[in-house]
């Protein structure tokens, strides 16, 4: 198939906090071959997408289109087979692997869809945990920060629980303050209401909407779910490791 452009305007203004069209991520035709010793998987296709700053952007798609390989590109995961990622405006590929670390760590926050949390840990602790890996950040801003963190997603009162005492959509909450608590330009949500029902997976949805929208961070969000999809300001559906609208 060739190459196909994904880049447009979004279809709704984007959040008044955010600068518009100006490009948080790029990705200029790029490939994703999985090969085993049998079988070759391309499960990219060419692909050229445009994320602009404030944009809340959805992709959709049938399983094994390429939707989680994507994300994983753009969370600089994974590297494509071929083609340029660029992250404002300068190729990742130039970046030393020190700065590619500061740039996942700093600039990229992370949801899934089972929540990745630590059980042995609480709530707060799960939330500063990326932290500790940050130079610079101090024992107190760290708390400071998951604490500001827990409170934007309605959870101050549970700092002490453990992920077993919470339900679906509240360990999904300390999984999106985990990755605030970082402070990112970009958020890259792979089914996050993928585990919850319909009531839980639209609080967690109204929850990234108002970040978004409040905030202005920048979001991506892979869903099979049609109507959170359509809350988006702009969704992108794939199929076969390409774009098709
Ligand atoms: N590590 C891997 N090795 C080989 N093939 C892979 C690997 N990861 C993904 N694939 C293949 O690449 C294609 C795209 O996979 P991907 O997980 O990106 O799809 P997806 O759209 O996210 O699917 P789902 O909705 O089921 O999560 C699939 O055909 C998959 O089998």
């Amino acid at each position: 198939m060739n190459a196909t452009t994904l880049f447009s305007a979004p279809t709704a203004a984007p959040s008044t906090r955010a600068t518009a069209f100006q490009p948080v991520i790029e990705l200029r035709s790029i490939e994703k071959v999985y090969q085993t010793k049998t079988i070759e998987t391309v499960a990219l296709n060419h692909v050229n997408l445009v994320i602009h700053k404030g944009e809340f952007v959805s992709i959709m798609g049938p399983s094994g289109c390429g939707k989680s390989t994507l994300l994983s590109i753009m969370g600089l995961l994974d590297e494509p087979t071929a083609g340029v990622v660029e992250i404002e405006g300068r190729a990742v590929q130039s970046y030393s692997d020190k700065e590619l670390a500061a740039l996942r760590n700093h600039k990229i926050g992370f949801v899934f869809q089972s929540y990745h949390l630590i059980n042995d840990l609480s709530v707060l602790d799960n939330v500063e945990l990326p932290l500790l890996y940050r130079p610079g950040v101090s024992g107190k801003e760290r708390r400071e920060r998951a604490y500001a963190a827990l409170d934007k997603v309605g959870l101050s009162a549970r700092t002490n629980h453990f992920p077993g005492q919470l339900s679906g959509g509240q360990r999904q909450r300390v999984a999106i303050a985990r990755a605030l608590a970082g402070r990112p330009e970009l958020i890259l949500a792979d089914e996050p209401t993928g585990n919850l029902d319909s009531v839980m997976g639209e609080e967690i949805m109204e929850l990234l909407l108002g970040l978004n929208r409040d905030e202005g961070t920048t979001i991506v969000m892979v869903t099979h779910d049609e109507q959170q999809a359509l809350k988006t300001q702009r969704l992108i559906r794939f199929f076969d490791g390409s774009q098709v609208s």
